[in-house]
C-alpha cells in the first residue's frame, strides 16, 4: 500500500503562560503511518489528544519533537520544517482538513464557499459553482439557501456546507475533525458514504468520530491515541 502519512515520534506540551508557564505534555513519542485506501479513526479518551494530533498534522500546531512526512505531489514534506508557502501548497492540493465548524465570510455566499477549493486548482468559475451545487444538493442543502451566506444556516447546515466545502477538490489526503456531530441520521449517512468513495478513489482518511456507528461504518483501522506519561494517573 502506498504511505501518504508518514509521522514519528511526535511530542507536543502546551506551556500555559497564564498558569505560571504550567506545562502540559499531551502529545508524547507518537508515530503514526496512513496508506491511500485507509481511514484511521483516532480513538482515546476525552482530553487524550486527538484533536491535538489531527491539528499537528495540518501544521496549524507546532510540535516540540518529531516529524510528520507528508506525500506530495511525488515527494514527501515535513510539515514539522516546510516553510509557510510549502504547507499552503500542500493544503491547497494534498491534505484537506474539515472542521466541526464552518468558518463564515460575511457577504460570501454557500456556493461560492464550495466552489472555492476548485477556483484555487484552476476550475472556471461555471464549472466549479457546477460542481459545488451538486455537493450541496447531495448534502440536502436546498437550492433556496445557496445563494445566500451560511451565517444565519443552522448548525447541521453549516456543518453540510464546511464538508462540502473540505471535500469538493479530491485531494489525497482527508482529516475530520468529528465531521457528522451535528448531522441527523440521514445526512450522516451521506456524509458516511461520501468518505467511503474518498477511500475507493484512494484517499487516506484520519478522523476523530465520537459516534460509533459512524466510526464502524467508515473507519479501516483504530488508532488509540496514547496518555502522554505525566498525565497518567
Ligand atoms: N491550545 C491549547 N492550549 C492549551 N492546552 C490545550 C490546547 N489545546 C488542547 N489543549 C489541552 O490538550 C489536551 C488534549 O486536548 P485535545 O482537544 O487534543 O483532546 P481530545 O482527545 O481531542 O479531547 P475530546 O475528545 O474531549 O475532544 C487537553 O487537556 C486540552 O486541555
Amino acid at each position: 500500500m502506498k504511505l501518504l502519512i508518514d509521522a514519528q515520534q511526535l511530542s507536543k506540551t502546551f506551556v500555559l503562560h497564564q498558569q505560571d508557564g504550567l506545562a502540559l505534555p499531551v502529545l508524547a513519542d507518537v508515530s503514526l503511518q496512513v496508506a491511500a485506501g485507509e481511514c484511521v479513526a483516532l480513538t482515546g479518551p476525552s482530553g487524550a489528544g486527538k484533536s491535538t494530533l489531527l491539528k499537528a498534522l495540518y501544521a496549524n500546531y507546532l510540535v516540540g519533537g518529531g516529524s510528520i512526512r507528508i506525500h506530495h505531489q511525488g515527494s514527501w514534506v515535513d510539515m514539522t520544517t516546510a516553510r509557510p508557502h510549502e504547507i499552503a501548497s500542500v493544503r491547497r492540493h494534498t491534505l484537506g482538513y474539515v472542521s466541526q465548524f464552518l468558518r463564515v465570510i460575511p457577504r460570501v455566499s454557500a456556493l461560492d464557499i464550495v466552489a472555492e477549493p476548485l477556483l484555487e486548482w484552476g476550475y472556471s468559475m461555471q464549472e466549479a459553482q457546477q460542481q459545488a451545487g451538486a455537493w450541496l444538493a447531495r448534502l440536502n442543502i436546498g437550492e433556496r439557501l445557496w445563494q445566500l451566506p451560511p451565517a444565519t444556516f443552522s448548525g447541521g447546515e453549516q456543518q453540510r456546507v464546511n464538508i462540502a466545502r473540505g471535500m469538493i477538490a479530491p485531494r489525497p489526503i482527508l482529516l475530520l475533525d468529528e465531521p457528522t456531530a451535528s448531522l441527523d441520521a440521514a445526512n450522516r449517512a451521506v456524509v458516511v458514504e461520501l468518505m467511503r468513495e474518498a477511500r475507493q478513489r484512494g484517499a487516506a482518511l484520519v478522523g476523530i468520530f465520537h459516534d460509533e456507528d459512524t466510526r464502524t461504518a467508515v473507519a479501516s483501522r483504530i488508532f488509540d491515541v496514547p496518555l502522554a506519561p505525566a498525565l497518567c494517573a
